[in-house]
């Protein structure tokens, strides 16, 4: 970039500082260098050596097992060898991992410089994306992460304090400079007294987006460094409006949170609740390039599909789809009764109260006869203490028909069809059976393959009961939607409701807003479901999830802590009925260790198109503008859906000479199919739906539900028209859309504007009518 920059509070440097400095990069890039080349003969040495073990490995552990010494020591031997293996990959993966840091040093060694005074001593501190020391064991550079980087993105020339382990310090923060450094060559520096300037976050977010999105270190802002550093509180909740950097904070906070825990804590113990496949793409690189492995990533729709396998659960996305054609007052006043907290509770006092005669047991059936019968399974549990919790008492029925079905083994291994079958068996079944085992008597061994034999039979037992399917989960569910007290519509309607969810039943097929209950009451019922291991959820979207969810979700993961991000204003799915959130949370998480953060500031649009943005919304907002110029969004009014066609190709080519990504965003996927086979445009054009998992540049046409999280370089926005969007859901839609452009924004409207578009001052969009007489040639 060869503009300078123009900063409030900062001061640009003269030459000499900029060449001194320069000069201290390119000797640090020489000592990158010289430990690359280090780094690089050391991993050649470790490649050499796994080779030569893993040679060694299968010279070393031929068996031996005819003497029982011998099969001892080559026991030992093997693990030994496999150890040394790990250890020697372990070493490899490392010196890897470092390289791969050293080479993004070497491009960009560090963005910052603070001066301290600490008691009396002076010190200079560079800070970049990863730690860099040398061999006399001085911090060249600092880890991003590092308790004493906290001042680079904390303070304000003057005292300043930082956390450490060992508690608060103070010191005297003199200087906070600020560099763009790019392939090893300082682009630009300036010192500031804000605690990032402007000037920087203006240069990145005015570049043009990529595929992927990028780590933010270099700029994070204060409000943002307290939620990637918060690790005081069970819940963590972000309420950000729109482009206030959420994702970005959340993914930063990952890469903290694994720096700060490396001993207790790895990447597989945390999880990110994603709202649609594109994001998770798109959000692919940013872990990686701060030198940490991706967590794992799941939709809403893939957790609830592999805890129900076998059944289709009906995703968000086809809800919204449905419900945009009709969605009945009824049916809705059902949905919100469902998702709310007060149904989650209706199942735990359903089952304090549920009889053992309630419980619906069903026999178990082996070789086409009942071998566990439901009356059977009915007693044991009935046997079982009154006050015994549910989960318990159903573990202990387990227990005993597990015991049962041992014992049966043994008697039924005397029966007659059992001989007559070791009679007829081939020898290679026989040593098959009989495997490594060596017995004392012929009886013995005898025995041995008569229950091999009956327990093979009976395996269907064994699986039936490993997998609880001796309660028809499905028809407990229903007994409890019939025991239900305050149902909030007419019983004929929730009885109608019922025998759809049976008929539904039938074709596999489960409503979203059944799913999390029956969830809940199956793991409470029958003491599975939970996973104790996780230690952070984060959930992107949160707005999206329904208290009954979260509530699930909550309960699934009992040990993990909670970051939640979400923005009501975007919050397309629930309709009129908006939740508040901020007041179920300490009921649904069952904790006062809540940390509830608001992020007003808007970084990814232009100053013009966030304004915009927010107007959509009308006055009761917050939204601030980060100030970086551009052009005004513009309306264009048609009356034939020839004419918006036509400008959305015009619009679409002059956009693509400006920009890399053009978006098409629909209110619907109907609409994007319509528009996709329409259009005829020039650029590659992509139409994407909710089985994408990339997303290719140039031309896109999507729904909105699909953009969610993301961005694009300049958006078109199709259709706002008053026929389109009269509901406050449509009106966070408009918003939505509106808040994924970067650079550029265009509304086509067919007819007249809704009157989220009209109630905008006029010096907030440039306004243009498309007549016949203008199209006409
Ligand atoms: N401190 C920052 N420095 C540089 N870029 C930033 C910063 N904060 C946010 N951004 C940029 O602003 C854009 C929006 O950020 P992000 O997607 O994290 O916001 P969000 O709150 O999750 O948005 P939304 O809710 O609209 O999806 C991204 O391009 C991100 O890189």
């Amino acid at each position: 970039m060869s503009t300078p920059f123009i900063t409030k509070g900062g001061r640009f440097l003269d030459s000499k500082t900029k060449v001194t400095e320069q000069k201290r990069v390119t000797a640090m890039i020489k000592k990158i260098d010289q430990r690359l080349a280090q780094k690089r003969q050391e991993l050649a040495q470790a490649q050499h050596e796994t080779s030569a073990v893993q040679r060694n490995y299968g010279d070393n552990t031929r068996v031996n097992i005819t003497e029982a010494d011998d099969r001892i020591e080559t026991n030992a031997a093997v693990q030994q060898q496999k150890q040394l293996v790990a250890h020697t990959v372990e070493n490899e993966a490392i010196l890897k991992k470092q390289i791969k840091q050293l080479l993004a040093l070497r491009q960009s060694p560090y963005f910052g410089r603070i001066d301290i005074d600490e008691a009396g001593e002076k010190e200079t501190l560079y800070i970049g994306t990863a730690s860099f020391i040398d061999d006399q064991q001085h911090f060249l550079i600092y880890d991003w992460r590092a308790p004493i980087s906290g001042i680079y993105y904390n303070g304000t020339l003057g005292t300043v304090r930082y956390q450490t382990p060992n508690g608060t310090r103070q010191a005297k923060l003199l200087k906070k400079r600020q560099f763009l450094i790019e392939h090893g060559q300082i682009k630009n520096l300036f010192d500031t007294n804000e605690t990032v300037g402007d000037s920087l976050l203006q240069y990145v977010l005015g570049t043009a987006r990529n595929d992927y999105m990028k780590n933010i270190v270099a700029t994070i802002q204060q409000e943002q460094n307290d939620i990637i550093r918060d690790t005081h509180h069970d819940v963590l909740m972000v309420q950000g409006v729109a482009g206030s950097g959420k994702t970005s904070a959340i993914l930063q906070r990952i890469a903290f949170l694994l720096y700060h825990s490396r001993e207790s804590l790895n990447s597989e113990q945390m999880i990110l609740f994603s709202p649609n496949r594109l994001f998770s793409h798109y959000i692919a690189d940013v872990l990686p390039s701060l030198g940490e492995k991706n967590i794992r990533q799941v939709t809403l729709a893939e957790f609830l599909n592999y805890r129900f396998s076998g059944l289709q659960v009906e995703t968000l996305f086809d809800r919204y789809e449905q419900d945009q054609a009709n969605f009945p007052p009824l049916a809705q006043q059902i949905r919100h009764f469902k998702e709310s907290l007060a149904y989650m509770s209706a199942i735990d006092t359903y089952l304090a109260q549920l009889k053992p005669s309630q419980l619906a047991f069903t026999a178990i059936y082996a070789n086409g006869q009942v071998f566990f019968s439901q009356q059977e399974i009915q007693t044991i549990y009935a046997q079982l203490p009154e006050k015994m919790l549910a989960a318990d008492k159903f573990l202990a029925t387990k227990n005993t028909l597990i015991k049962r079905l041992k014992h049966k083994i043994k008697t039924e291994a005397t029966a007659d069809w059992v001989a007559a079958e070791i009679d007829i068996l081939s020898d290679e079944r026989y040593r098959q059976i009989i495997g490594h085992h060596h017995f004392t008597t012929g009886d013995a061994e005898w025995r041995f393959i008569a229950e091999a034999i009956v327990r093979k039979r009976f395996a269907v037992v064994y699986d039936a009961l490993y997998n609880d399917y001796f309660i028809d989960i499905y028809q407990q569910y229903s007994n409890f939607m019939a025991s239900v007290p305050q149902i909030p519509v007419p019983a004929k309607i929730w009885q109608t409701m019922m025998a759809t969810y049976r008929q539904q039943l039938e074709r596999h097929y489960l409503r979203l807003a059944d799913a999390t209950p029956l969830l809940y009451l199956r793991d409470q019922l029958t003491g599975s479901g939970q996973n104790h291991a996780l230690q952070h959820l984060f959930i992107d979207e949160m707005q999206d999830y329904t208290p009954a969810q979260l509530r699930y979700i909550r309960h699934a993961f009992p040990n993990a802590k909670f970051t939640l991000l979400g923005d009501r204003a975007q919050d397309l799915f629930t309709g009129e009925k908006q939740i508040d959130f901020q007041r179920q949370l300490p009921i649904i998480f069952q904790t006062k260790r809540i940390n509830v953060i608001t992020l007003n500031k808007s970084y990814r649009s232009t100053y013009p198109i966030t304004k915009f943005a927010a107007a959509t919304l009308g006055d009761n907002n917050q939204i601030e503008a980060f100030n970086r110029q551009g052009r005004q969004p513009q309306l264009i009014t048609t009356s034939t859906a020839t004419d918006s066609l036509q400008q959305i190709s015009q619009k679409c080519q002059q956009l693509r000479l400006r920009h890399e990504t053009v978006a098409i965003l629909t209110k619907n996927q109907a609409t994007s199919d319509w528009l996709f086979a329409r259009l005829k445009l020039d650029s590659e054009t992509t139409l994407l739906t909710d089985t994408d998992r990339a997303l290719p540049k140039g031309i896109v046409i999507l729904p909105i539900y699909l953009a969610k999280g993301l961005e694009f370089d300049a958006v078109i926005a199709y259709n706002v028209a008053k026929s389109q969007f009269k509901t406050t859901q449509d009106q966070h839609i408009l918003y939505t859309m509106a808040s994924r452009a970067m650079h550029e924004l265009i509304l086509i409207s067919q007819g007249g504007p809704c009157r989220f578009i009209q109630q905008i001052p006029t010096k907030l969009v440039q306004r243009q009518s498309i007549t016949k007489s203008h199209t006409a040639p």
